[in-house]
């Protein structure tokens, strides 16, 4: 497959963007990256992706593909043989899907508003939040696992990819805010995990430097509070 028949379009900070880069990476297909601008959209993303004009999309062949999980999935199929993603057992991959929707669509959107918190209070409860949802995803590491590296065993999968993607953004968020959300006592394991997942060959390259992000949030909330001409 030539580089240019695979293109990945996105922009660094984004953990959404890391996901398909690390599942490239392990399936060792060349892409091109097609890094998108902050505060703008190119022609060829709001044609790629009409629907929700986010980023990621991966585009085969000509052809776009949406939403990061679903990529993940794709890349899995059309890159096989090759290091299996998903896991083979039903069962597995199920509650590998469960988790990882549990990341989107309640633990993620909880972390991303502790910086939008109104007051001191509310953000003290976020950051409590985000530490329950952490204790329910520790024990969640022990079943998925078993006694293993990784989520997925002793290899990267679905489920380490779907939650390493938000490492590089709780390390910010920790820093921004001067607490530890993961630790020695609630999530052991989970702390040898993230140490594992952000120096693995096929993560390393894409996994940004926590300080980079605290910039970048920076500048994001600059951006928010300026009002539109
Ligand atoms: N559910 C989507 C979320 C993607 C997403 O939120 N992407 C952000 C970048 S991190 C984006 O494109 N935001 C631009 C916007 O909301 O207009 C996925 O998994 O791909």
């Amino acid at each position: 497959m030539a580089k240019s028949d695979v293109k990945l379009l996105g922009a660094w900070p984004s953990p959404f963007v890391m996901r398909p880069r690390i599942a490239l990476n392990i399936k060792s297909v060349e892409y091109e990256f097609l890094e998108e601008t902050l505060g703008s959209k190119s022609q060829l993303l709001l044609e790629s992706n009409p629907v929700h004009k986010k980023i990621p999309v991966l585009i085969h062949g000509g052809k776009p593909i949406c939403e990061s999980l679903v990529i993940v999935e794709y890349i899995d199929e059309v890159w096989s043989p090759g290091p299996a993603i998903l896991p083979s057992d039903p069962y597995d991959r199920a509650l590998a899907r469960f988790w990882a929707a549990y990341l989107d669509e309640k633990w993620f959107p909880t972390m991303r508003n502790i910086a939008a918190a109104k007051d001191e209070e509310a953000r003290k409860a976020l950051i409590d939040q985000v530490g329950e949802g952490l204790v329910l995803l520790e024990d969640a590491f022990s079943k998925c696992s078993k006694g293993k590296g990784f989520f997925g065993g002793d290899q990267i999968g679905y489920l380490d990819i779907a939650f390493g993607s938000f490492l590089g953004w709780l390390r910010a968020i920790e820093k921004m805010n001067g607490v530890k959300l993961m630790d020695e006592t609630r999530t052991p394991g989970l702390l040898k995990w993230a140490n594992s997942f952000s120096s693995h060959p096929a993560v390393k390259d894409v996994f940004p430097e926590t300080e980079k992000l605290v910039e970048f949030a920076k500048v994001l909330a600059k951006l928010k509070a300026t009002p539109p001409k």
